[in-house]
């Protein structure tokens, strides 16, 4: 931000703005439901007003340095008792610090917490709302508590995960552990150092109380499910983003007025999505205010830049060896960033068929990413299809936009292994030979890539991105190696061809292809050290590395964050592979 003078914390409330939030509707039954921390039916409207739960002895973990700096946040504000108060769970207190400093602080005294339905694969589910019907589900855990519009135009929403029961918890606590709040604020804010649109982390609060019970893995256990039970620290990560909309939003609107559920069920929906419009996508907003745009014409230019958006979403994911694991309609956020941060994972070992949820199967595997991009998008389109009532045209044109959508996936897919390669152009016969190697490898995805990318001439050189105990290497080195030469003279014959400065090619793959990457035994080392000792010394140590992922760092770093996995973590109950995250 430009501001040239970082900001306390109770400075910055003075840019909460909820012009736009007011053009939603509150949930008609709240009142009667006060303080609506139970699980129950929500028939109509947009969000249900609701505080958070504190945390109790709140414990300062770690903040985005980064993130406070783009908000022009000051460094100290971490340190202020309205923030700790406000970001773990008590709007109230910082409401009246900031009266004390500011004319006219715009802070509500509420959060809210909003209703959404589930698409699992383009099936619609309703089993898993306790009502069997999609009115119970949402929100259960993730409460917004803020909402800024900062000079320079940014508009910042900023939820608590964690942050207590609402009446989308379904029975559930509303909590959320340290362990899988360490992942999120470490991989959210990795992704975003490495360019891959985000939500953000700002800060990470733990309870010193509170604890709650998950099922969870033994050290050392091998088993596919939990072996046990773990009393483990309660924790509010506040993340941040323009909305927190999902496909799934858009889908319980849309369900409710293709059904007719109740009068406002269509007027709900048009509200809903231009919402989604103003927040997510406000260049178009502002290109189509004041000119004759329908209804119809929103619809299609948020769909157009929404397909957009997720295809290169998808392939930035492959870029950096993401794969989301449970991309399901309510995990995909209507602006195309990443959002959930729950059994995710990073590439290591490299199988295209990767997938650190067991209970995900292969549709949302790595490679089948874009597919399932793919569709969640169409399960959007399904959704904002009743606004265009009987206009044919628009009903085609985004019949259109479906249809043509794998296609400009493949071809940001395609755009980006050329990038990787460090071609300007894609030759499929040379990546097709190169993906075959580096799965029968296997390589380390990441290691491979940024070897690669010094433009080595001999295979010895890729050898330290090689598991070299395992798959075909493990079989046959000599003939594996054989093959890895061919393909390297081909490659190099293929930049020759383009002509470019080799420095330059090299300097453009380094820029593509991160050195350091949330590899899942970094976090649980991390994490367990966080939860069992109190100590957060590493969690804060991974951060700082991961903050540069492009950079080549000290050798001391990279040797110890430039690393492949261990043989020890293979198949390991919670480094290889999870249930549950949360
Ligand atoms: N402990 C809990 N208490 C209440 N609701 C929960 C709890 N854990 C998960 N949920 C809810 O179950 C649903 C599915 O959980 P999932 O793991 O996808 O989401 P999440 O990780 O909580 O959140 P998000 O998608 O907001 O990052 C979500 O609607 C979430 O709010
Ligand atoms: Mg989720």
């Amino acid at each position: 931000m430009d501001s040239p003078v970082p900001l306390s914390f109770t400075a910055f409330l003075q840019f909460a703005d909820y012009s736009l939030l007011r053009s939603l509707t509150v949930d008609p039954e709240q009142a009667r439901h006060a303080p609506n921390k139970m699980p129950r039916q929500v028939k109509s409207g947009h969000y249900v007003e609701v505080l958070p739960t504190p945390l109790p002895d709140p414990h300062y973990v770690i903040h985005s340095l980064s993130f406070f700096r783009e908000l022009g946040l000051s460094e100290s504000a971490a340190s202020e008792a309205s923030f700790m108060q406000f970001f773990t769970g008590d709007p109230t207190v910082a409401v009246s610090a900031a009266n004390a400093d500011i004319a006219s602080p715009h802070v509500r005294a509420s959060g809210w917490a909003s209703g959404y339905a589930l698409s699992i694969y383009g099936q619609e589910m309703y089993h898993n709302c306790p009502f069997k019907n999609g009115n119970g589900y949402g929100d259960g855990r993730a409460i917004s508590v803020l909402e800024v519009l900062l000079p320079n135009g940014h508009r910042w929403e900023f939820q608590l995960k964690g942050g207590g029961r609402t009446p989308y918890c379904r029975g559930g606590d509303g909590r959320a552990v340290l362990r899988s709040s360490i992942r999120e604020f470490l991989a959210s804010e990795a992704m975003a150092a490495m360019g891959v649109p985000t939500s953000r982390a700002l800060c990470l609060f733990v309870s010193r109380s509170e604890t709650i019970s998950r099922p969870w893995y033994s050290p050392g256990a091998k088993t596919e499910e939990p072996d046990r039970m773990v009393d483990e620290p309660a924790a509010i990560t506040t993340r941040a983003a323009p909305s927190f909309l999902r496909v799934g939003q858009l889908e319980l609107f849309g369900r409710r007025a293709r059904k007719n559920e109740h009068p406002r069920a269509l007027a709900e929906l048009e509200a809903i999505f231009l919402h989604a419009l103003e927040r997510e996508y406000p260049d178009i907003a502002a290109e189509l205010r004041g000119t004759e745009a329908t209804l119809s014409d929103k619809v299609i230019a948020v769909a157009r830049e929404f397909g957009a958006r997720l295809s290169r979403l998808a392939a930035h994911w492959i870029r950096v060896g993401y794969c989301q694991g449970n991309f399901n309609s309510d995990n995909c956020a209507v602006g195309g960033w990443t959002l959930d941060y729950g059994p995710f994972g990073f590439m290591e070992a490299y199988n295209p068929m990767f997938q650190m949820w067991i209970g995900g199967g292969e549709h949302f595997s790595f490679m089948n990413q874009p597919m399932a991009a793919a569709t969640n998008f169409q399960m959007f389109c399904m959704a904002v299809t009743p606004l265009l009532g009987q206009d044919t045209n628009a009903i085609k044109a985004l019949g259109d936009i479906v249809d043509t959508l794998p296609k400009f996936m493949n071809h940001e897919m395609y755009r980006m292994w050329a990038e990787k390669m460090g071609l300007a152009e894609f030759r499929m016969e040379l990546f097709a030979e190169l993906h075959a190697l580096m799965t029968e490898t296997p390589v380390d995805y990441t290691i491979f890539w940024r070897e690669l990318s010094s433009l080595p001439k001999h295979v010895a050189a890729l050898r330290p991105g090689f598991y070299e105990t395992r798959g075909g290497y493990a079989q046959d080195s000599v003939t594996m190696e054989a093959r890895w030469t061919v393909w390297l003279q081909k490659w190099h014959a293929a930049l020759e061809q383009e002509g470019r400065e080799p420095a330059d090619v090299s300097a453009a793959m380094k820029r593509v292809n991160p050195k350091y990457i949330p590899r899942e035994w970094m976090m649980v080392e991390a994490y367990r050290s966080a939860t069992d000792a109190g100590d957060f010394s590493l969690v804060q140590k991974l951060h700082d590395v991961l903050a540069d992922p492009y950079g080549e760092q000290s050798e001391a770093m990279a040797a110890l964050y430039y690393k492949k996995k261990e043989e020890k973590f293979f198949d390991l109950g919670g480094t290889s592979h999870c249930s549950c995250s949360s």
